[in-house]
């Protein structure tokens, strides 16, 4: 570990997959750099995102999976969870993560100084960062990649309510939750502690859960998870307060100027994400932020301090770990040589891990058909093989296809391994392939994959172009 008033090339601030990343390629590149956190290393990802949710929904895939072993000829008893052990194993997945990460030990042996849990960064000028922790640092250049946290609602009770973070610190599922926020993070959680046996009313302002999904995957969505026993409510009014009860907390709303009430043990608000910079001071460095306060960037990750670069969530556009990791790279990239890189054209595949899984890349049916001349197939999951013999047949997978170039425009899944369905769609559209060249690999019978070559044979047929067919 380096001295305090050491003074460096390059110093990235934050550890998540941005920071990390960024980290390891300034040291590549033979930077003297340093990569300094409040929090432990691998961030929100590792420590509080996708890795404890994805444990999370694990185990309630697992208690689901528990209960069709009878449709199979296996005896078992109904499964219970026992959550404080649910919430040993979380701490142990995020610790191995962690530790196991290959990046640590990459960026160790690159002499990069790390400084975990150092407590928040602040700027003192432009050139010299000082941390909780009483570390005064310098640099020629800085990535800022603090990331973001939840969003907070200005309505009166407000600190009476609860984020997805603090599902971690319960000591035993909540009987009721109110989940605030159809977005991906509050789909998440509804689906999970629905799983786990909560009683779950989930909230949306807007008039579909899910909305940047495609329209049909929302409405699949919305519809299993009505069926599994969530409450939906969609287009729910405006919410006015939050009252402590004696069992939990009430959420006070109204719409069309009627008044109602909902109350439950726990209520979890996921309205959005706003940028860590609250801590920074970064008036002080020359650095401006948006009217959302997501930090400014040009197309080098450049701030409006120019030696001074952002990656990551904390500049608010695709709020994903594999963007985060290019921003990373990027910026790292620049900050050491100068405004050379910009970001690579690519295509973001999307996807959340809740029963049932959805997953997306490219562009929704309605947006593509506002564009393109197209044509859109589905298949269900109650016709592929693969799915009937795992007892997996509610879903589809709809292909978007442009009737001119036959180039892939957007795929979108919803139902078992959805997720890793859409990676080949991404692969595939990166690849720049046309639906009949995807058609005509012989991918496995009878796979998940498989599926997605159904979909694309299916396509290719209403193009007239006949000779494919797929086992799947
Ligand atoms: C519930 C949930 C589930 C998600 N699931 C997925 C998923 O399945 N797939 C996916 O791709 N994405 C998922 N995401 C999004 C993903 O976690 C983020 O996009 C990703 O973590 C962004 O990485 P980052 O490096 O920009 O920031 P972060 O991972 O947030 O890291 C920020 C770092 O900055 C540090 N920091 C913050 N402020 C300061 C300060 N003032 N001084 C010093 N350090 C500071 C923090 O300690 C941390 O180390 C999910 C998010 C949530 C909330
Ligand atoms: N599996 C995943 O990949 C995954 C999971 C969770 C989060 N994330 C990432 O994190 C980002 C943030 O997700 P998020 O779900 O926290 O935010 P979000 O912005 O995606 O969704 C929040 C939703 O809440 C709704 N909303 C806003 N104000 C409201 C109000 N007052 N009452 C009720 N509803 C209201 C919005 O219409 C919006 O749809 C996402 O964009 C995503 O990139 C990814």
């Amino acid at each position: 570990m380096t001295n305090s008033g050491a003074r460096f090339d390059v110093i990235i601030i934050g550890a998540g997959p941005a920071g990390v990343v960024a980290a390891l390629r300034a040291g590549d590149l033979g930077a003297r750099t340093a990569l300094i956190s409040r929090g432990e290393f691998g961030g929100m990802a590792a420590n509080d995102g996708p890795v404890p949710v994805r444990t999370l929904a694990h185990a309630a895939r697992l208690l689901r999976d528990a209960r069709q072993l009878g449709q199979y000829g296996i005896t078992i008893n109904e499964p219970s969870l026992d959550y404080d052990r649910l919430l040993v194993r979380v701490r142990e997945v995020t610790r191995d993560v962690r530790t196991c990460s290959s990046w640590r030990e990459q960026i160790k042996s690159l002499g990069v100084s790390v400084y975990e849990c150092a407590g928040d960064v602040q700027f003192v000028d432009s050139h010299t960062i000082e941390s909780g922790s009483g570390l005064r640092l310098e640099a020629k250049s800085f990535v800022i990649c603090t990331g973001g946290s939840s969003r907070r609602l200005d309505v009166p009770g407000f600190e009476f309510t609860n984020t997805h973070s603090d599902a971690w610190s319960l000591s035993s599922v909540p009987s009721s939750m109110l989940v605030i926020g159809g977005g991906a993070t509050g789909a998440q959680v509804a689906s999970v502690f629905n799983a786990f046996g909560s009683r779950v009313q989930l909230f949306h302002r807007g008039p579909r859960i899910l909305p940047t999904e495609d329209e049909d995957i929302s409405a699949a969505v919305a519809s299993a998870f009505r069926s599994a026993g969530i409450e939906v409510q969609e287009n729910f009014g405006e919410i006015e307060s939050f009252e402590k009860t004696p069992n939990g907390v009430r959420m006070n709303y109204c719409k069309d100027g009627v008044r109602y009430q909902a109350e439950a043990s726990l209520a979890v608000v996921a309205i959005g994400w706003q940028a860590n910079t609250a801590a920074l001071r970064l008036q002080a460095a020359g650095v401006e932020t948006d009217s959302k306060g997501f930090i400014v960037v040009d197309e080098y990750l450049r701030t409006t301090s120019p030696h001074i670069l952002a990656a990551g969530d904390v500049t608010g556009r695709l709020l994903l770990v594999p963007p985060a990791i290019q921003d990373g790279f990027v910026a790292a990239t620049n900050a050491v040589r100068g405004p050379m890189t910009t970001l690579p054209e690519a295509v973001n595949p999307i996807g959340s891990f809740t029963d049932p899984e959805y997953a997306q890349v490219g562009m929704t049916e309605s947006q593509a058909r506002a564009t393109h001349d197209v044509l859109a197939s589905t298949i269900h999951f109650d016709t592929t093989t693969r799915t009937i013999i795992d007892g997996r047949t509610f879903g589809f997978c709809k292909l978007v296809v442009d009737r001119a170039t036959h180039k892939l425009l957007g795929c979108h899944v919803v139902g078992e391994r959805a997720v890793e369905i859409t990676q080949l769609a991404a692969i595939a559209m990166t690849a720049g392939m046309r639906v009949d060249e995807v058609a005509r690999v012989p991918l496995s019978f009878p796979t998940y994959a498989g599926i997605f070559g159904r979909v694309a044979a299916s396509v290719t047929r209403h193009l007239n172009q006949q000779e494919t067919w797929q086992a799947n």
